[in-house]
């Protein structure tokens, strides 16, 4: 495979953007392993801040404070972590993390209505999908599709590809070797 050899220690290698289902967090850790460096996923760092799960964050403090610790997070981790870094679906609605995102390798992983939903359905709960996950899901994707490609460098479709074939597929699109 030819193409640049990963360099960690100066910013993420690879951000990973996508809705719901796309299989962020999955495929993120598959190439963190692959390119032998860390993951981090910002939902995670904002469980770890809030100390309770996304849903009670929903919950008990609503989707704005989420939002604020979402942006939080994503610049702590686009300022310091140099691995691979998978951003929640809905990161990309703020502008100061679309700003953070300028001149780092951000793949928007893609997938269609019917995929998601079968996917996000054998997972915990998340809070924007749980009543009619089809129609939120659809609704959420028109309004963010525009903002996935506004920060993407590259677009990789994820539809009937296993989540180790959609990792080879952003090598591929990055021209990242390992
Ligand atoms: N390419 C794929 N093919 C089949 N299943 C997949 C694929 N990618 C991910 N999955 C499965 O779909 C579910 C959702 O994946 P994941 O949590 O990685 O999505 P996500 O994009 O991080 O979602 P969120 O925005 O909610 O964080 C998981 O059960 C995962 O195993
Ligand atoms: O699409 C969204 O808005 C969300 C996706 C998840 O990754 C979490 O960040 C949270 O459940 C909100
Ligand atoms: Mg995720």
């Amino acid at each position: 495979m030819s193409g640049r050899i990963v360099k960690p220690g100066v910013a993420p290698v690879v951000v990973l953007v996508g809705p719901p289902g796309a299989g962020k967090s999955t495929v993120g850790r598959l190439l963190a392993e692959r390119l032998g460096v860390t993951f981090r996923d910002t939902d995670a760092d904002i469980e770890q801040l809030a100390g309770k799960p996304i849903p009670e964050i929903f919950i008990d403090e609503g989707e704005p404070h989420f939002r604020e610790l979402e942006v939080r997070a994503v610049r702590a981790a686009a300022e310091t972590h140099d691995g691979v870094l998978a951003l929640g679906g809905g990161a990309v609605m703020a502008e100061a993390t679309r700003t953070l995102l300028k001149g780092l390798p951000v793949v928007f992983l893609e997938v269609a209505l019917g995929d998601a939903v079968k996917r996000v359905g054998l997972d915990a709960p998340r809070p924007l999908l749980a009543v009619n996950p089809r129609a939120a899901w659809r609704e959420l994707m028109e309004a963010r599709r525009p903002l996935y490609l506004e920060v993407a460098t590259a677009v990789v479709d994820t539809e009937g590809r296993p989540p180790e074939q959609v990792a080879d597929a952003v090598l591929e699109a990055l021209e990242l070797k390992y």
